[in-house]
């Protein structure tokens, strides 16, 4: 059995977060583990409130599962504030954890902010050298940066830049570009661009968090990391595809079993 954790915010609804990223684990036929950074009370709506966790806790659930469960491949998202990411840092290096997908969570599609602003700084030069992986969305990878990020020639020097910073790769994901969905993977030596159609739904909660959790599953599962993130684009975009029209505002992705995989 293959083994993968997510250190993420818990989201209620059930659409993203830690709660995406176990059923997406599950999907992939993993066995999932959480530490949970912060509880945001949400729905499709939006973001009611964040409380955090406190660091020693953070800690404390990453020792506990270091030390008995340790995992084959962890992804990062809602980090919140500047102490947890220390301490997500610490807990980084002090465990030797390798494969790391770092989804640098900061804004949620309903406006609130799961990052403090003052925190960037913290995530950039803290977590973005541990990762293996970095996969930022366009805003994301503008604040990233300090520019505006809103064409694929933009998302290309980005994920230069932000490979200037530590990160061993980056995908900047172009969701909400126009026309294709189209995503940009550099390795410090080639560009790839991952594409598929674009789906037309309004039930796109949760896209980030279960693309880059299904890159860290699929890392677990031992491919290398372009097929990864190929098979992860797969899922992402059949997540989409069967997303549900629940709630009474932005819909989350929906997690199946056996689901096809298919080159795009
Ligand atoms: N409407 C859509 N149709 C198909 N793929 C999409 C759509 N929206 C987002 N994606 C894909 O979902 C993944 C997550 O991207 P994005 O939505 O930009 O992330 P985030 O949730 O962090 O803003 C990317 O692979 C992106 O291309
Ligand atoms: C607890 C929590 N973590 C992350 C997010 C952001 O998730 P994302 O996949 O980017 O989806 P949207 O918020 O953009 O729908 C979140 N909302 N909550």
């Amino acid at each position: 059995m293959k083994l993968a954790l997510t250190i993420a915010g818990s989201d209620s609804g059930g659409g993203a977060g830690i709660q995406a990223d176990l059923k997406t684990f599950s999907a992939h036929g993993i066995y999932g583990m959480s530490v949970i950074t912060s509880i945001t009370a949400q729905n499709t709506m939006g973001v009611l409130g964040i409380e955090d966790i406190s660091p020693d806790m953070v800690y404390l659930q990453m020792k506990a599962i270091f030390e008995d469960l340790y995992p084959d491949a962890v992804k990062i998202g809602m980090v919140s504030n500047e102490d947890i990411i220390k301490m997500i840092a610490k807990g980084l290096k002090d465990y030797n954890v390798k494969n790391v997908v770092l989804d640098p969570v900061m804004i949620s599609k309903s406006g609130s902010y799961l990052l403090k602003p003052q925190a960037v700084e913290a995530l950039k030069k803290e977590l973005i050298p541990l990762s293996l992986v970095v996969t930022p969305n366009l805003m994301e990878a503008g604040e990233l940066i300090g520019k505006e990020v809103k064409s694929v020639s933009d998302m290309k020097e980005a994920a230069k830049k932000i490979l200037d910073f530590g990160a061993k790769t980056v995908v900047v994901k172009g969701g909400h570009l126009t026309g294709d969905a189209l995503d940009v993977f550099y390795d410090g030596k080639e560009f790839y661009e991952i594409t598929s159609e674009r789906i037309d739904t309004k039930n796109t909660h949760g896209t980030g968090c279960t693309f880059s959790s299904a890159i860290a599953a699929n890392i677990a599962l031992g491919h290398d990391l372009v097929e990864s993130i190929k098979r992860a684009k797969a899922y992402i975009t059949g997540a989409i595809k069967h997303s549900l029209a629940i709630g009474h505002g932005v819909g989350p992705t929906n997690h199946f079993w056996n689901i096809e995989i298919r080159k795009v």
